[in-house]
């Protein structure tokens, strides 16, 4: 590939108060030179970030939509957007929501103009911006859901080495695909809204991407049950008998390999998991305690069902960090890592 065929990925830096500005700055000391990686942000928040953390890197300001240059180590262009107001490190700014939103707007603009093939995202804070009065915001996911006008998407946070794989030869202790039926909900609604439609059209993205996106030939999909013990035949919850179990028979008819449902204490154990492509949690606190504990920066997060590459680290806002330089950029660097890994194979 020639340099100017390399793809464009736009890598929004997420809460100005948090860690991401810096992380964006760090992870470009060593830019990839397989993607013209473009951060969308203020060109001013970073340079300033860049100094707090003595990370020396050229902050290169372009004009919005401008064809980012062929990549260098040290040199981060930006597709620029200005700072609603004053930002301090690990103080969060309510004026500062309707930033965040035009970097997200931004990027998805670009991804669907064709100027870019694929986002990245660092970490927004979902408090703040639905204290600015975006009440309905709920994350990036349900954001790039209703973007990009698509029913259903599915997030699915994986362990590093089971981002690379083409088949399922990555199993091994830390090595895991969990994706979740209902994401930034309360747990109060959780049980209403694991319904069979839901079911359905999350299992069969699942499915399809892991084909699609992860070259998985037969993905096999455990999915645990919502209830304590799979609901215990029914004596701890009806939710396994009533929903899940006639959802997985109709897809299973299909032809979807899914196993379950299954206790979730259980299933994430060696014997089970050596035999599955993925795991559907059916809410965030099942699933993602699990994955973080096994792979915790050094994994990454991906929506799928979005007609375009999106990938996200695996950690928030953090803070209390903020400003420091001890913040870790592993996950950062993963998640631009699998994005032009994903663009490239195009997937
Ligand atoms: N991708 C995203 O946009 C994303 C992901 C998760 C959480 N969040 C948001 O972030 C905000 C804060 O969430 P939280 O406090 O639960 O989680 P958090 O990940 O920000 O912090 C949890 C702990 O992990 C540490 N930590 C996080 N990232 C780190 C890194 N890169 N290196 C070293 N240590 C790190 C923090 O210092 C803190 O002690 C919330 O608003 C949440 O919704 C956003
Ligand atoms: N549920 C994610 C996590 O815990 O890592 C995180 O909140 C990010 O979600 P979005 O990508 O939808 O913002």
């Amino acid at each position: 590939m020639s340099d100017t065929d390399l793809p464009v990925l736009a890598l929004t830096t997420g809460e100005p108060a948090g860690i991401g500005p810096e992380l964006a700055v760090v992870m470009a000391r060593d830019m990839p030179t397989s993607a013209r990686v473009v951060a969308v942000g203020d060109p001013a928040l970073l340079e300033d970030r860049a100094r707090a953390v003595g990370c020396d890197v050229t902050v290169l300001a372009l004009a919005p939509g401008e064809t980012p240059p062929v990549p260098r180590a040290g040199v981060l262009p930006v597709w620029p957007v200005a700072l609603r107001a004053p930002c301090r490190p690990g103080e969060l700014e309510a004026r500062n929501a309707a930033y965040v939103l035009e970097t997200l707007g931004r990027a998805v603009a670009a991804c669907q103009a064709g100027e870019a093939a694929g986002m990245v995202t660092a970490p927004l804070h979902k408090g703040v911006i639905i204290e600015a009065g975006h009440a309905d915001f709920r994350g990036h996911t349900e954001y790039l859901r209703d973007a990009c006008g698509v029913d259903e998407v599915v997030m699915m946070l994986a362990t590093d080495p089971a981002l690379h794989a083409m088949s399922s030869t990555w199993h091994g202790e830390t090595a895991l695909r969990v994706a979740l039926a209902t994401t930034h909900l309360p747990l109060r609604e959780v049980g209403d809204a694991v319904t069979g439609p839901r079911l359905t059209r999350i299992l069969r993205i699942l499915d399809a991407e892991l084909r699609h996106r992860f070259g998985v030939l037969s993905p096999r999909i455990l999915v645990c049950g919502l209830n304590p013990h799979a609901g215990e035949g029914g004596h701890l919850g009806r939710e396994e008998l009533d929903v899940i179990i006639p959802t997985l028979e109709a897809l299973r008819a299909e032809g979807l390999t899914l196993d379950g449902p299954l206790p979730a204490d259980t299933l994430f154990t060696p014997h089970h998991l050596a035999r599955a492509d993925a795991v559907l949690a059916m809410y965030h606190d099942q699933g993602l305690p699990v994955l973080k504990y096994a792979g915790f920066g050094r994994a990454a997060n991906i929506t799928l069902g979005l007609p375009w590459v999106r990938t996200s680290v695996d950690h928030g806002t953090a803070l209390d960090l903020a400003g420091c330089g001890s913040a870790d950029p592993g996950s950062l660097i993963t998640a631009v890592s699998l994005a032009i890994e994903m663009v490239q194979r195009g997937a």
